[in-house]
């Protein structure tokens, strides 16, 4: 699905040949500053390589318009962004921002659920803790119906039993839907349980991974 060749990005991220599998869930790990969330925004068009490429379906990411891109390829960096107003808009303005059609309530209270999250739609996100701010972000992103995820530390600020329940619940769905995820994250645990393919950093940038 996406095809990296010989790409360099300043002297943070340097990978000779990697691939990543449509319908698969690859796990990015390694340690903090070594370019993780850097790939990521590149394989969102959000930041450009100074040399090589990436190519997406065959056809180099550049030659996508970014906005046609980012409806099928969505991203869900570190912070999570609340806007102002309830939880209903918070999960909903991804919908909005990308002319898709926005869902029911149900759909939403369902949703919030299956993220153990137990809040009414009509709450304020602002109010929210940061781990439940998390999820409305989480939230947000699941609802594009995209075609891959990339994800930035979705989990971070959970505690354990509602990383695994949560992350659980996403997996199935990614399975279900055959959808693809690029994940960063820090918890062997999470990589170890969840990615179809763990690429560890250190040997990504010494250019020992090939596929
Ligand atoms: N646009 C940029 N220009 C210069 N340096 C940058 C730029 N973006 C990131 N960096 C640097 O590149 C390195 C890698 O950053 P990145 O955020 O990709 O790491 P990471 O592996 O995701 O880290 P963490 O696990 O802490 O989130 C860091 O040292 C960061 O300061």
């Amino acid at each position: 699905m996406f095809t990296i060749h010989n790409l360099q990005y300043k002297d943070i991220v340097s990978i000779e040949q990697l691939e990543i599998k449509e319908g698969k869930i690859t796990c990015l790990f390694g340690e903090s500053g070594s370019g993780k969330s850097t790939i990521l925004k590149m394989l969102n068009n959000m930041l450009t390589p100074d040399h090589g490429e990436i190519m997406y379906y065959n056809k180099n990411l550049l030659d996508y318009s970014p906005i046609e891109l980012r409806k099928e390829v969505v991203m869900l960096g570190q912070e999570p962004i609340m806007f102002e107003g309830d939880i209903r808009s918070n999960l909903t303005i991804g919908l909005t921002f990308s002319g898709k059609d926005i869902v029911e309530d149900m759909v939403l209270e369902e949703l919030l659920k299956k993220l153990q999250l137990h809040k009414g739609l009509d709450e304020d996100a602002n109010q929210l803790s940061g781990g439940e701010k998390q999820r409305i972000a989480f939230g947000r992103v699941i609802l594009m119906n995209a075609n891959v995820y990339l994800l930035d530390e979705p989990t971070s600020a959970l505690d354990e039993d509602t990383e695994q329940l949560v992350m659980q619940y996403f997996t199935n769905y990614l399975k279900e839907e055959k959808k693809t995820a690029v994940l960063v994250t820090h918890s062997k645990d999470v990589a170890k349980k969840y990615a179809d393919r763990i690429v560890y950093m250190h040997e990504l940038n010494d250019k020992k991974v090939t596929s």
